[in-house]
């Protein structure tokens, strides 16, 4: 038990929410200095599987929804948005690039990975290999992009993916982003569903929340 309140964000690259809830995350951390914060790849289509779930995109209503709210969050956020050419892309070699990143390097490289604009800001498919490599390599160098790519198909890496995609669902996620929250003091987990939830979240835990776009957050995002 950490005396320490902690938020386990589950989210995947191929998620548009996930992309506002870990950009938002990381936003207020800035605020949050008492809480644990942690991103971890999940594969989405496993969550929305295995909890019985289905996509809002084969929903035609929702589907049609989400197309117009993702615009306006990016509006009220200035989060920038540009709806990928090809959606949904296959994100399982991302995301099990992003496993051996966050196992690797410190936790802000990760960070800067995890938040890349590159497949919802400027319509780079990163479910092809060379555009993913390309993406990453300002960050990471092109070598270590390259090593990395080639260690995707370890088995142990491979595992690491299904394993957080089954405690996401044990944890009773059906979407993403997922957030688990502990309290302080506590090993009980809260799940919240949502890039939408930071307020509730903020309250939950006793935070301060200035709204969509802090003050204190970078200018760029
Ligand atoms: N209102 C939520 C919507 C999140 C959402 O729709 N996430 C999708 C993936 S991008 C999902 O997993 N949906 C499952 C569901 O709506 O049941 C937000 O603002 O973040």
């Amino acid at each position: 038990m950490s005396t320490r309140s902690s938020i386990v964000c589950y989210y995947d690259v191929v998620s548009p929410y996930s992309y506002y809830g870990v950009k938002l995350l990381n936003r207020y951390k800035t605020q949050w200095k008492d809480v644990d914060v942690e991103l971890r790849p999940v594969f989405l289509a496993g969550v929305l599987s295995g909890s019985k779930n289905q996509a809002p995109a084969n929903v035609a209503a929702k589907g049609a929804y989400m197309f117009k709210d993702l615009a306006r969050v990016s509006a009220a956020t200035g989060i920038p948005l540009k709806f990928p050419s090809n959606f949904p892309t296959m994100t399982v070699p991302a995301s099990r690039l992003l496993v051996i990143i966050q196992k690797t390097e410190s936790v802000a490289t990760y960070e800067q990975c995890v938040e890349k604009e590159a497949y919802w800001a400027e319509d780079q498919d990163v479910g092809q290999q060379e555009i993913l490599i390309s993406a990453l390599t300002p960050i990471l160098g092109a070598d270590k992009a390259a090593k990395y790519m080639q260690q995707t198909s370890e088995k142990e890496i491979k595992q690491q993916l299904i394993d957080n995609t089954n405690e996401a669902i044990d944890a009773g996620a059906f979407g993403a982003p997922t957030f688990i929250i502990k309290k302080a003091g506590s090993d009980k987990p809260h799940l919240f569903f949502g890039s939408d939830r930071f307020e509730v979240m903020a309250s939950f835990l006793g935070l301060p929340y200035e709204g969509l776009a802090p003050q204190t957050s970078p200018a760029k995002l």
